[in-house]
């Protein structure tokens, strides 16, 4: 349902050039039809002129010539106009995807039996195969469909004037082609389908985890065991699209042995209505090749129904992921943050599922400007705090305020340009340093820029490298090390114009000195704004600021 709220106005404004694809498919196919009818006859009535008896050669041939020329040009404007739309409506259906992926991020991380996606491969899959997988729903969807319909209406129309007899009993059969051989294929692949295009985005995701563990997997000597996983897997697909192919053979044979039997049909009735002078044997020539031309024109709604059940699955998997609850409601009507914002949690309480709550009954109040260090055992729920405070996730009770403003009623991306967060796992971005860094403030200039790495004590490393803040940082920061990556992240932050800055473990993978010298620049470096750091970093470490906060094990505040 959603899908199609999204795809209808997409298709209405593709709506003239579709139609444009459907009038000339019709041409293409009335051409065609017409020219193996007229052909038939053509042919069969000059081969049975006598040398004496005079024969316009002139008007059939020019008239087959006319059809065979208007049949090119008619199929290669139906595929530019009809490739065209397609192309124009899957980038844009792929833009509107995109736009709102963002607000369903973070997935739950939750086995799914609802078909919503569970892993940021499976939504890659989503967004980039299942929509190519979409290409030609028009196509195969509807165009087929009128050809059909509009073949057996010419058929019929010159059945009706040429052999009546043979009239109901090949329309029957043509419909049984257009509409109960395609039925039964779709029926029949729907589950195959389903499959193929699941697996297929299971070993996507496989692919990705393999590259993104690959030296871990080397190092415990697994890699076999990964290969012997995508291989099962492998196998499983190729019997999917096997049976999907057979499916299609069988559809494909079933047609066949309609055409034949129309074929057959206009035969016997045919030489009845030859051998009593109702019918010529030219016309009847004619009207059986324009049988196998119409029978032949329903063969493309096979080809395109056999990828109608592919294009079905991935239209249901980016229903799913349409359907996924946004992670937050953003408020229509939102109220401004003030200037002053203390923060303040009442009685939060937050779980990821039921059965597993990561904060309980949480009350505490932080002012404007007070720098905090935040400690608490692994699993108490700092990193949640944190979300909780960018509006990222929402209570399940209590209430999380920002300057008396419960966050709920804010304007997110107010929230976002106000609080600023250091992630666990922050990324570092594939470009140069100096992109990293202006991604936390896109005007500060290169005095700036230096100035912060110098506070996170890396500008020596950046400056001797030799492109400096230019130097190219590949994917994910794998040109750095874990500690100055770290670093990296952390200069990004702290140069956001954000008046909260969280920051979640800044000083992981950073050797003791280090850890205990950047914990002592922190306050300083947040200069007068609001700064909480969730950190493991024993006591010693954290006298510079201004309070301590301790989360105990069950998610609840203790006295620190
Ligand atoms: N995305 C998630 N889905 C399900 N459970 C989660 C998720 N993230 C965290 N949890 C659970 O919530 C609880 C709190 O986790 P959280 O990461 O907030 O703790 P933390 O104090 O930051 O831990 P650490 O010090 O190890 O970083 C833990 O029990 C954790 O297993």
């Amino acid at each position: 349902m959603n899908l199609l709220v999204l795809l209808g106005p997409l298709y209405r404004q593709q709506a003239g050039r579709l139609m444009l694809a459907l009038m000339l498919g019709l041409v293409t196919l009335f051409a065609g039809v017409a020219l193996l009818g007229i052909s038939g006859w053509f042919l069969t009535a000059a081969a049975m002129t006598t040398a004496g008896l005079a024969f316009n050669l002139f008007g059939p041939s020019s008239l087959i010539r006319g059809l065979s020329l208007l049949r090119i040009l008619a199929r290669y404007g139906e595929k530019v106009a009809g490739h065209d739309a397609t192309l124009a409506l899957l980038s844009t259906l792929r833009s509107a995807v995109f736009t709102r992926l963002f607000a369903r991020i973070p997935l739950r991380q939750t086995a799914s039996a609802t078909g919503a996606p569970t892993s940021h491969a499976d939504l890659m899959s989503r967004l980039t195969a299942d929509i190519d997988q979409l290409d030609s729903l028009f196509v195969i969807g509807v165009s087929p469909l009128v050809n059909g319909a509009f073949a057996a209406l010419l058929l019929g129309t010159v059945l009706a004037l040429a052999l009546p007899t043979a009239l109901l009993p090949v329309l029957a059969l043509l419909s049984l082609g257009i509409f109960g051989v395609p039925l039964a294929l779709v029926l029949l692949a729907r589950g195959p389908a389903r499959q193929v295009v699941r697996h297929a985005a299971t070993m996507r995701g496989m692919v990705i985890e393999a590259v993104e563990s690959g030296d871990d997997l080397r190092a415990f000597d697994q890699t076999m065991l990964a290969q012997h996983r995508f291989e099962a897997l492998n196998l499983t697909l190729a019997k999917g699209r096997r049976r999907l192919a057979r499916t299609g053979a069988f559809a494909a044979f079933a047609l066949q042995a309609l055409t034949a039997a129309a074929l057959v049909c206009v035969l016997l009735n045919g030489l009845e209505a030859l051998s009593s002078d109702r019918l010529s044997g030219p016309v009847l020539v004619g009207l059986l090749l324009a049988t196998m031309a119409s029978f032949e024109a329903v063969s493309a709604i096979l080809r395109g129904v056999a990828r109608f059940g592919l294009a079905a699955a991935s239209a249901e998997r980016l229903a799913a992921l349409l359907e996924t609850p946004c992670a937050i409601e953003a408020e229509a009507h939102p109220v401004m943050l003030p200037p002053s914002l203390d923060i303040e949690l009442i009685d939060v309480s937050f779980a990821y599922a039921p059965d597993r709550p990561a904060l309980q009954a949480l009350s505490l109040k932080i002012a404007q400007g007070e720098t905090v260090a935040l400690t608490g055992p692994s699993g108490s729920g700092k990193s949640t705090l944190f979300q909780l405070l960018l509006r990222l996730r929402d209570p399940d009770s209590g209430t999380v305020s920002l300057g008396g403003i419960d966050l709920t009623w804010a304007d997110p991306e107010e929230i976002h340009a106000t609080v600023a967060l250091l992630e666990q796992d922050a990324p570092v971005f594939m470009g140069s340093i100096r992109d990293n860094l202006l991604i936390g403030n896109p005007h500060a200039g290169d005095g700036a820029l230096w100035e912060m790495l110098d506070a996170v004590q890396l500008s020596a490393t950046i400056a001797a490298l030799p492109d400096r803040l230019d130097a190219f940082v590949g994917e994910t920061g794998s040109t750095l090390s874990a500690g100055q990556a770290r670093r990296l992240c952390l200069a990004r932050t702290l140069l956001s114009r954000a008046e909260i800055l969280l920051l979640d473990e800044p000083t992981a993978s950073l050797d003791p000195a280090l850890e205990e010298a950047i914990l002592f620049a922190l306050p300083r470096l947040a200069r007068g704004r609001t700064l909480i750091v969730a950190t493991h970093a024993p006591t010693s470490r954290l006298q510079g600021f201004d309070r301590h906060l301790r989360l105990s094990a069950k998610g609840g505040l203790e006295s620190a």
